[in-house]
């Protein structure tokens, strides 16, 4: 299958758990009842983007509410879901900022642990260290679906290329990375990531992210987007909560592929890059 419909939810996240897991409950149903085939929900979407939240948000697989309800409404709609991303515990006490990914019946394919933790210091704009309190994820994911394989990163993982790439050297045609840009780091650099990433590994890339809340501790800038292999925008939320529905043509990456051969124009003579572990 060449083509499918992607779906993907920019919803408002709360303080309150059970709200945001019914929130994403019924946005996954707007999406499918769009006909999507492929949902996307935002980075952190159950919990606030805040430090001092993730541990008392964390659920553990397979037994945590959030994990449950997406295992559940993927069978339901026979959607594949990549649902954003939770705090992660695991039987060691470690939390991770983690991506659960269902097949369409309702099967885990997929768990992706951010790899780069977020730590920076824009002076006088914004501060966020998420290691103060996160782990760490160790490895790449790829899962393999009727359409393609698709990758999977989380936010602070999109300013990495080599990650990118790699997937793509294993065959990733299409790249969805849950989010949560800011007020400073997304009119700046949002796009311009999202299109640089399409276009310098030719596939398609998605992100979902919260909608903006002003009053939130970290306000997220929204901007949900799709970019294609020609490096242009598909389509693109503004920041408020709604639900971008676009078809995806795989069809499109052979095309530009075939007439901009920069993957075959690799110097892999020259230069390559390894997954170490
Ligand atoms: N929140 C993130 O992980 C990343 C981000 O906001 C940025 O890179 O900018």
């Amino acid at each position: 299958m060449k083509k499918f419909k992607l779906g993907l939810c920019q919803l408002l996240v709360s303080e309150n758990k059970k709200e945001n897991i019914k929130n994403a409950e019924k946005m996954i149903n707007s999406a499918a009842d769009m006909g999507a085939e492929l949902v996307v929900l935002p980075e952190m979407f159950n919990c606030p983007y805040n430090n001092s939240y993730f541990p008392k948000y964390a659920e553990s697989y397979p037994d945590g509410e959030t994990i449950k309800m997406l295992s559940k409404i993927s069978k339901e709609r026979g959607i594949y879901l990549i649902g954003g991303s939770i705090p992660e515990k695991d039987d060691k006490g470690n939390i991770y900022n983690t991506s659960f990914v269902f097949d369409k019946k309702g099967n885990i394919i997929g768990k992706h642990r951010k790899i780069h933790l977020f730590d920076i210091d824009v002076e006088g704009k914004i501060s966020f260290k998420e290691s103060d309190v996160l782990s760490r994820g160790d490895s790449l994911t790829i899962v393999d679906t009727e359409y393609c394989k698709i990758g999977v990163a989380i936010c602070y993982d999109i300013r990495f290329p080599e990650l990118f790439r790699l997937m793509v050297l294993k065959g990733v045609k299409v790249i969805i990375v849950p989010a949560a840009f800011n007020m400073t780091t997304g009119p700046a650099h949002w796009e311009l990531l999202f299109r640089a990433r399409a276009l310098d590994n030719q596939v398609y890339m998605a992100s979902a992210a919260p909608a903006r809340d002003e009053n939130a501790s970290y306000i997220s800038y929204g901007n949900s987007i799709i970019t294609n292999p020609w490096g242009s925008i598909v389509g693109k939320l503004d920041e408020k909560e709604g639900i971008l529905i676009k078809e995806i043509d795989l069809n499109r990456i052979d095309e530009i592929r075939e007439q901009l051969p920069i993957l075959k124009h690799l110097r892999k003579d020259l230069y390559q890059i390894s997954l170490q572990k």
